[in-house]
């Protein structure tokens, strides 16, 4: 067995003992792979200097930067990334559970290329390993000395089975191209891509090709001509023009041409000095073979700028070869070098023929202050990357797919994208036995009517609240029952449906005790799932408890910049929160709820009356992941807490469900302290005595007033319409989750996390429901110095335009 044969083989047996599917497993790789980007900096950077000459400072902006940030954010996203993801339904399969489930590929195969080592071999490492998968890490034999780094170190920080290194030149990479992978991710040049390719045929393996070409750059005349050239010069001759997204060439009209020297001169003497050789800034050519090859490239052209060198250094001076003819032989290829052509043409018309009879670029550049000429450039032209008055930078948006289109390339990463790119997007619907006459439209014989319901079912998709999908399920028994009778397909189980009071949850003391114990047996949360096959993690709530798949549920994500503003949300009234009382707290399977006396009140803060308090929980992670249910733009924080209150005069959920503001929901976000909060102490301690499903203590001497800030403090919150965050989810709450955080330590964080146990007895851990849609509705955030004056005012609109959005006025 080759070495490379049994690099397969190992991968692949460790893939299939499942270590690499756990969500935790995952995490750890990535903090490991955190932890070597802090500890070995500098080995790296010294690597990367033998190689590229890059500076220590070069090799972090353009290079583990980067990387760092791709491993915070799959991190922190991993959880989200990796759940199921409930999808849009159609009205047959409106009381199924329709979702899409990311499941890993297997075994990976990475190869990467020499320019930017770490960045492109590692960002795919990142998404196979947070997806779920195994992988073979090919570096590029071409920059040696990072290779061997490479090989030295990956092994020493993650999983050596699951993620082997094997180096090695051409023969190398094809005896692993013999071997049978679940993907290949390759960046390289375009020629290797296609035979990656055609290797890759040979299993039906798919492919991300992450390849190159001439990305163009047209600088229009109506533009600051000092920036776009700096900006211009920054993207072509840093590394040396090794970058495969560097601007290829300029287009610019020929009134423009020697200003465009100038300047791009004047960035060259500003970025690397008179003589870039001696500046630490100024990269190598990776190699004499690949010196040669720009060099040749010369040939035939005019140079403006530059054009210095000398073999034995790899070095080329940045250069700008002015007139270029589009037969010269800069043309004909790929520059990757600091070679910087530029071309005539008459204006943005001929400029978009020329980049439309070549390839497909990685990247098109435009520079102008006209938006017309950059609207027509992008929706007259095609590539991977668009970027406006600007180079490269898009390759640090981890929000934005990276890669190529045609010859440039195929498929994307980064990100959520490189998640996806390396998963299987698992298509799963889940039907119950019951309800089978709705079923006979489909089976024969066909007739003209089955076919008129079917186009029914099928071409309408589904996006109702609970009501709309409760009455559609009564038609859907009528129609059941209609087509059963007009037809004479014979059934033996009679079609049922079943109403199920849809206000079964469990947020107790709210809820009835006799609704707990048939819940608790049912739902949990995602982090008990793989243990407890006949529990509904919260992407099926919905299947038992209806109203979790409405339009107006609770957690959300709260988009700063999108909140309205309202004046008309004025400060809190407490009354009776700074009392010194004792309070039972009682595990309750899901969570543990600390009861507060109903003598606590609550009015003010724009709500519709006045409120008795219930009782408050939190909702936390576990092991140092965040596990707040509300996020802000995107962050989830360490804990929350809820403090539940019932509008008077209702005494149960069950009586306030019917009411959108029949329940006040407090909410507070928790920050990491270094300091402990001391006022936590007493219910961390408390928490240690109901460590089981149903268990109470007393925590005596307590006040409310302790763990919140006070009344004053309170003033600015955010304020929006939305549900229970447990089932049934029950749409009657008027959430306000305050501005001000609470600090926690992260020694209390994990004293709180880790002494519960769920209804099954595993540790209570990761108690938050994932953010869900807003569903068009709005959230606001109070504005200091508001008036009361306009508080039923603002009731009426926002219910309004809910219960307007809902179809149930009108
Ligand atoms: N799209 C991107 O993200 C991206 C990033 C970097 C580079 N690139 C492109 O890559 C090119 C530069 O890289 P390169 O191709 O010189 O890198 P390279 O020479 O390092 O080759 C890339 C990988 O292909 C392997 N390889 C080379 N020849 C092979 C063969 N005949 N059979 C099998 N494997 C083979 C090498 O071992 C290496 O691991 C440029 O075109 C550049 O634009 C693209
Ligand atoms: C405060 C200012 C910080 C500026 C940071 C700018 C970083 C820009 C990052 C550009 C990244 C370019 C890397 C290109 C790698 C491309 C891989 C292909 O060859």
């Amino acid at each position: 067995m080759s070495r490379e044969q049994q690099a397969v083989a190992r991968a692949r047996k460790a893939f299939e003992t499942g270590r690499s599917k756990s969500v935790e497993h995952r995490i750890r790789q990535l903090k490991n792979l955190q932890r070597l980007f802090t500890e070995k900096q500098s080995v790296i950077s010294a690597a990367v200097k033998k190689d590229l000459n890059k500076s220590e400072v070069g090799t972090q902006l353009y290079e583990t930067l980067g990387l760092e940030g791709e491993l915070n954010t799959a991190i922190n996203h991993l959880k989200e990334w990796a759940a199921p993801r409930p999808v849009e339904k159609n009205l047959l399969t409106i009381s199924d559970t329709v979702y899409i489930k990311p499941e890993p590929l297997g075994v990976v195969l990475i190869i990467g290329a020499w320019n930017y080592p770490w960045a492109v071999t590692i960002q795919p490492l990142i998404g196979a390993i947070a997806a779920g998968n195994a992988a073979v890490i090919k570096p590029s034999e071409v920059c040696v000395h990072t290779a061997k780094v490479m090989e030295d170190l990956l092994p020493l920080y993650i999983d050596k089975e699951l993620y082997p290194v094997v180096t090695g030149g051409v023969p190398e990479t094809q005896e692993l191209l013999r071997q049978r992978f679940d993907h290949i991710f390759y960046t390289g040049n375009s020629v290797v891509g296609k035979l990656i390719m055609e290797a890759a045929a040979k299993n039906l393996t798919p492919v991300t090709l992450e390849l190159g070409g001439k990305s163009p750059c047209y600088i229009d005349k109506n533009c600051d001509l000092t920036i776009a050239c700096r900006r211009v010069a920054w993207g072509k001759y840093t590394n040396c023009g090794q970058t495969c997204i560097a601007p290829d060439y300029i287009l610019c009209e020929p009134s423009i041409q020697d200003r465009v020297i100038e300047e791009v001169k004047k960035a060259i003497k500003e970025f690397y000095t008179d003589n870039p050789k001696t500046c630490p800034d100024y990269g190598r050519i990776i190699n004499q073979r690949h010196f040669k090859r720009i060099m040749n490239m010369l040939e035939g052209s005019t140079v403006a700028a530059g054009g210095d060198n000398e073999e034995s250094d790899c070095y080329i001076a940045p250069t700008v070869l002015r007139d270029v003819k589009p037969e010269a032989k800069v043309m004909q290829e790929e520059i990757f070098g600091p070679l910087l052509p530029i071309l005539s043409v008459s204006g943005l018309d001929e400029a978009i023929k020329f980049i439309n009879k070549g390839e497909k670029p990685l990247a098109l550049y435009c520079f102008s202050s006209d938006n017309k000429v950059i609207n027509r450039m992008t929706d007259e032209t095609s590539s991977g990357g668009f970027l406006a008055n600007d180079c490269l930078v898009h390759f640090s948006v981890g929000s934005l797919p990276f890669g190529g289109v045609g010859n440039s390339g195929m498929g994307c990463y980064h990100g959520k994208y490189s998640f996806d790119q390396l998963s299987h997007l698992r298509s799963c619907l889940i039907k119950k036995l019951n309800m089978e006459g709705v079923n006979s439209m489909r089976y024969p014989p066909h007739t003209p009517k089955k076919l008129g319901w079917a186009r029914f079912f099928i071409l309408n998709s589904v996006d109702l609240g609970w009501v709309g999908r409760m009455a559609l399920l009564a038609v859907m028994a009528v129609v059941a029952a209609v087509v059963l009778q007009t037809t004479s397909v014979p059934f033996k189980e009679k079609s049922n449906v079943h109403f199920k009071p849809f206000h079964q949850g469990d947020s107790e003391p709210i809820r009835s005790a006799s609704h707990r114990t048939a819940v608790s047996a049912q739902w949990c949360y995602q982090s008990q799932y793989s243990c407890d096959d006949t529990c509904r993690d919260p992407i099926r709530w919905a299947a038992q408890f209806p109203s979790c798949g409405g339009l107006r549920q609770s957690p959300i994500n709260i988009v700063s910049t999108k909140v309205h503003v309202n004046s008309a949300l004025p400060p809190f009234n407490f009354i009776g929160h700074t009392n010194t009382i004792n309070i039972t707290v009682e595990n309750k399977g899901h969570s543990a709820h600390f009861a507060l006396p109903q003598s606590f009140r609550l009015t003010g803060g724009a709500l519709p009356g006045h409120y008795r308090a219930a009782q408050f929980h939190f909702h936390w992670g576990g092991n140092g992941r965040p596990g707040s249910e509300h996020t802000i733009d995107g962050e989830q924080f360490p804990m929350e807490l809820h403090i539940v209150h019932i509008k008077e005069p209702y005494g149960s959920l069950a009586e306030a469900e019917h009411d959108m503001a029949g329940i006040a929901l407090l909410a507070f976000l928790f920050e990491e302290s270094s300091d402990d909060n001391p006022h936590l102490d007493s219910l961390i301690a408390s928490l240690g005595r109901v460590k089981n499903n149903g268990s109470s203590t007393v925590i005596p001497n307590f006040r409310l007033s302790d763990i919140i800030p006070s009344d004053k403090d309170l003033f600015s919150y955010y304020r929006y319409v939305g549900s229970m965050t447990t089932p049934g989810c029950e749409q009657a709450v008027a959430w306000t989750l305050f501005h001000r955080t609470l600090p926690i330590s992260s020694r209390q964080l994990d004293a709180i996390t880790q002494q519960c146990r769920f209804w099954t007895g595993q540790p209570m851990t990761d108690i938050f429901r994932p953010t869900q849609p807003l569903d068009g509705r709005v959230v606001y955030r109070s504005k200091a110095g508001a008036a009361l004056g306009g508080v039923m005012h603002w009731w009426v609109g926002v219910s309004s335009v809910l219960l307007g959005r809902t179809g149930l006025i009108h």
